[in-house]
């Protein structure tokens, strides 16, 4: 279980400070599938990086289970058993996606072939290839999803695992986080905006401007996102039939 407790984050750009995270608190139980959504600039990558200690926190705590993680850094943590998959990953030139998959394994037995078969890649035409230029952006996303599956991870962040993955391999990556989700013990937790991956949580947690804004059920969720498309249609309807929203109330 991880645990989130009033963590603040407060970064500097331009010359100027901004909170970025407000006094976040979280619950994450094992064997659970959180999504995290929101507006654009919320802060749901900057959770994310604060739970891998890629961005220090400047108040609160991060627990892992009974251990506090607050001052570990990325590699402790990484250690203790938490993987974070970028949303835009890096490559590697001269490491081959075998031994990327080797790496990340470590002294787990893994099948890289069903680990790329999970990701929607060819294992003999991927193997063996450097991360370089070479790979599409969709490719390095999908070698960056594998690796974390070949981990055995107590916590796995996914940030925007859709972005720039094609449709069929998206159907596949989706059954993958479940089969994960079956199989595994592992707290997942996927950053995204798109409702097949919404459908796929236990909880969804709404980060707006820095806060938690509500944690629901996706269900409950898709039922308000509904309503606000409705809103819409009825803004819209209402100003074609020439009455600005009078008819309405709104
Ligand atoms: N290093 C930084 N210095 C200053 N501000 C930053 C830094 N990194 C991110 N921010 C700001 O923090 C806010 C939250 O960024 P974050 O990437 O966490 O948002 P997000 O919810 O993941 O957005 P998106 O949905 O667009 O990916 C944004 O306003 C962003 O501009």
């Amino acid at each position: 279980m991880l645990k989130m407790m009033n963590v603040n984050v407060t970064l500097t750009g331009n010359n100027d400070k901004a909170e970025i995270l407000k006094e976040i608190s979280l619950t994450l139980e094992n064997n659970k599938i959180y999504v995290i959504t929101g507006p654009n600039g919320g802060g749901k990558s900057t959770i994310a990086k604060s739970i891998m200690g890629i961005i220090p926190i400047n108040g609160g705590q991060i627990i892992l289970d009974d251990t506090d993680i607050t001052d570990k850094n990325i590699t402790e943590r990484a250690q203790l058993g938490i993987g974070y998959a970028f949303q835009t990953p890096a490559r590697f030139k001269g490491l081959k996606v075998k031994e990327m998959l080797d790496l990340a394994a470590g002294e787990n037995k893994v099948d890289n072939c069903q680990i790329l078969y999970d990701v929607g890649l060819c294992a003999q035409d991927y193997l063996d290839r450097e991360i370089d230029s070479t790979f599409s952006g969709g490719e390095l996303k999908r070698i960056e999803i594998a690796s974390i599956l070949a981990r055995k991870l107590k916590v796995a962040v996914f940030d925007e695992p859709e972005a720039g993955i094609d449709l069929w391999s998206f159907h596949r990556l989706t059954e993958t986080f479940e089969k994960m989700h079956q199989k595994y013990d592992t707290t997942i937790v996927i950053i995204s905006h798109q409702e097949r991956i919404l459908k796929l949580a236990d909880e969804v947690i709404l980060i707006e401007d820095g806060t938690v804004g509500k944690i629901t059920s996706h269900e409950e969720f898709l039922k308000e996102i509904a309503h606000l498309d409705s809103d819409c249609n009825c803004r819209n309807d209402c100003i074609k039939g020439g009455t600005q929203g009078a008819e309405c109330g709104r």
